[in-house]
């Protein structure tokens, strides 16, 4: 396929709604390949355990080295990108996410606990490209939720995946204002009516007010968009 990705967690099953979603078409035709490994099948004690206390005191647990070293030494080749998604990554934007979407390998490390021991990504930065990406400044309980987010921004800017392509150039994000309102039938719902215009034909008209619904929703949502104070 054109892309292939591979995700490491100790929630394999958490990954399973992507054989039914928009992705599981991209499979069925062979654009993206997924492959779901369970950390603990890279452990070799009676429970399994992936875990332990932080050096230097602390709340909480840190994720083993161990584990990690042996699936990653299965799945990371350099070709790949290894994404591992944290708190105190980098900030996922479209533009990242077009960027992944060039690539032909992909590896999500999904955490959990307080995170991964930190000579796994040292040691990982020696055979791959590594990035560490945060989803938003929120807190998660790990890395999952992040890279099902990631995966479908990268996995619907792969080429053959979304059906009707020109629905990606205009979108949020792509010209750095926020889309304009949609509307659709009936022309009048509980007496709301589709903004006339609209239903003009008049094509300039039409996308000079888009454009206009652009730049006021984006100065009211998103100022940071624009650059205003
Ligand atoms: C001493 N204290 C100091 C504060 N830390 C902070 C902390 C560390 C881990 C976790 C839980 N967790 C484990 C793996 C993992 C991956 C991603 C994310 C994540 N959260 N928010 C995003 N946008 C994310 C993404 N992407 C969270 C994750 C929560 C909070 C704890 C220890």
């Amino acid at each position: 396929g054109r892309m292939r990705i591979d995700i490491v967690t100790i929630f394999p099953e958490f990954f399973g709604v992507l054989d039914v979603s928009l992705l599981g078409k991209a499979r069925e035709r062979g654009i993206i390949d997924v492959a779901v490994h369970d950390l603990r099948d890279y452990t070799h004690d009676r429970h399994r355990t992936v875990d332990d206390t932080p050096y230097g005191g602390g709340a909480g647990m840190v994720m083993r080295p161990e584990p990690w070293g042996e699936a990653l030494d299965e799945v990371l080749t350099p070709d790949a990108v290894l994404i591992v998604p944290s708190p105190a990554g980098e900030r996922f934007t479209q533009a990242l996410a077009k960027q992944l979407a060039t690539e032909s390998r992909l590896v999500f490390a999904c955490g959990r606990y307080e995170g991964i021991d930190q000579r796994v990504v040292e040691h990982a930065a020696s055979v791959a490209r590594v990035r560490e990406v945060s989803l938003g400044d929120y807190v998660l309980n790990g890395g999952e939720v992040a890279a099902m987010a990631m995966i479908e921004a990268v996995g619907r800017l792969v080429p053959g995946v979304i059906g009707n392509p020109e629905s990606l150039d205009e979108e949020s994000h792509e010209d750095g204002l926020l889309e304009y309102p949609s509307y659709t039938k009936p022309a009048v719902w509980r007496e709301r009516e589709v903004p006339p215009i609209l239903l003009s034909g008049n094509h300039g008209a039409i996308a000079a007010w888009r454009r206009e619904q652009q730049v006021e929703r984006t100065r009211r949502v998103r100022p940071d968009l624009l650059g205003d104070a």
